[in-house]
């Protein structure tokens, strides 16, 4: 079999390292290109000792160009690279006929103005945004519109986790819109590999908080889901905390029941039941972040509580995994024709 020929772009980060760990042992993908401006000239293996003596580890960082990609003859770029600065490479890479996955948030919104109100500055390319395919594969019709797109957004960590779950009880109008609350916690390399003392040793590590209250930039992309999954525009509640964790996203969704509470189960098998990477833990089964860590499983467990009148969905993912990498790896597999789940089955 001809291997896809693959660069990350960004790949001296978190997102981009578990994309290079993903790529370096998928069965049908040969990386040509990795980028970094601060590591350029360096070995992989150099600058993660982890994949030494690794097949494909002595490949060396170039800097960042989409001229630099295309003369490796890279098929398909990952971005893993800040949002805002994301599109300039999309741009790049798309006119010279290389498909692009992006991880950052730059074509995650059908919604210029949406992008403006929550990322604070106008859309740098907002002609592509209805070109993009929002890539959770597990969504109704959206693996087939992976298979044939040029540009896959990848979903954020905290909504791949909040979307999933609820997306089936919305569409059978099993809960209320208006009654979602949503807490999830994060681990620290959420934050990427970022120089900000908030997320230091001292700072992050035997102490949580929540942060980005009341209006976290994912809730944007998560009511845009939600409202199309709902047929109606829907508003929701949400709290993300930091926890003292590498990786991992632990997150609890609440909603008032206005069916019947057998038929939650019975929705979350129907649209689950026979998916790779959805697991379903059943009723009263709370999801543990340890059993999902580099994987690309999410688990989901569910609840309900009869003197509230609630419905408790219990999620859990990596944030560098489903919530990230792992995820793009899955688009990838789409995208040229292979299982979902190849290169992804590790445990
Ligand atoms: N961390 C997570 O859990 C998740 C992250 N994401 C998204 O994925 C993207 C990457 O995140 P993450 O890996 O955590 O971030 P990191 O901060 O860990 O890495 C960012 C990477 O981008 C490169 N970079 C930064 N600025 C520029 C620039 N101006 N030009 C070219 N390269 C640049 C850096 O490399 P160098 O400085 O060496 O050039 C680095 O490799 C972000 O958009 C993030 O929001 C999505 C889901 C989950
Ligand atoms: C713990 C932490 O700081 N998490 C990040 C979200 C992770 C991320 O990178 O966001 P995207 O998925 O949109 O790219 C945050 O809250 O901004």
């Amino acid at each position: 079999m001809k291997a896809i020929k693959t660069a990350v772009v960004g790949a001296s980060g978190y997102t981009g390292a578990e994309l290079l760990r993903l790529l370096l042992m998928h069965p049908a993908a040969e990386l040509v290109c990795v980028t970094s401006r601060q590591y350029e000239g360096e070995p992989l293996e150099k600058v993660f000792p982890r994949f030494r003596g690794v097949q494909g580890s002595q490949l060396e960082f170039t800097a960042p160009s989409a001229d630099t990609i295309a003369a490796a003859g890279a098929e398909v770029a990952f971005l893993a690279l800040p949002h805002g600065v994301a599109a300039e490479y999309a741009i790049a890479l798309l006119e010279k006929g290389i498909r692009v996955i992006d991880l950052s948030a730059d074509f995650r919104l059908n919604s210029a103005e949406v992008y403006e109100e929550f990322y604070g500055h106008p859309h740098p390319a907002p002609e592509l945004l209805d070109e993009a395919v929002y890539g959770l594969p597990e969504l109704k019709g959206r693996s087939e519109a992976i298979k044939s797109a040029k540009l896959v957004a990848s979903p954020g960590c905290y909504p791949t986790s909040i979307i999933t779950p609820l997306v089936p009880l919305l569409e059978k109008g099993l809960i209320d819109p208006a009654s979602i609350v949503t807490c999830s916690m994060s681990g620290v390399s959420g934050a990427g590999k970022t120089g900000n003392v908030l997320f230091s040793y001292c700072e992050a590590n035997e102490s949580v908080r929540a942060y980005g209250v009341p209006k976290h930039r994912h809730l944007s992309e998560i009511e845009q889901e939600l409202s199309i999954a709902a047929g109606q525009a829907v508003q929701i509640s949400f709290t993300p905390h930091l926890v003292p964790a590498h990786n991992g996203i632990c997150t609890t969704t609440s909603a008032t029941l206005t069916g019947d509470a057998d038929a939650i189960g019975a929705a979350l098998e129907e649209a689950y039941g026979g998916s790779d990477f959805v697991r379903l833990l059943g009723k009263g089964q709370p999801a543990d972040t340890k059993n999902v860590t580099r994987t690309n499983f999410l688990d989901i467990g569910w609840d309900y509580d009869p003197r509230t009148g609630r419905v408790l969905l219990l999620s859990a993912e990596d944030n560098l995994g489903k919530g990230a990498a792992s995820q793009a790896v899955q688009s990838m597999n789409l995208m040229f024709e292979l299982s979902a789940t190849e290169g992804l089955q590790n445990i």
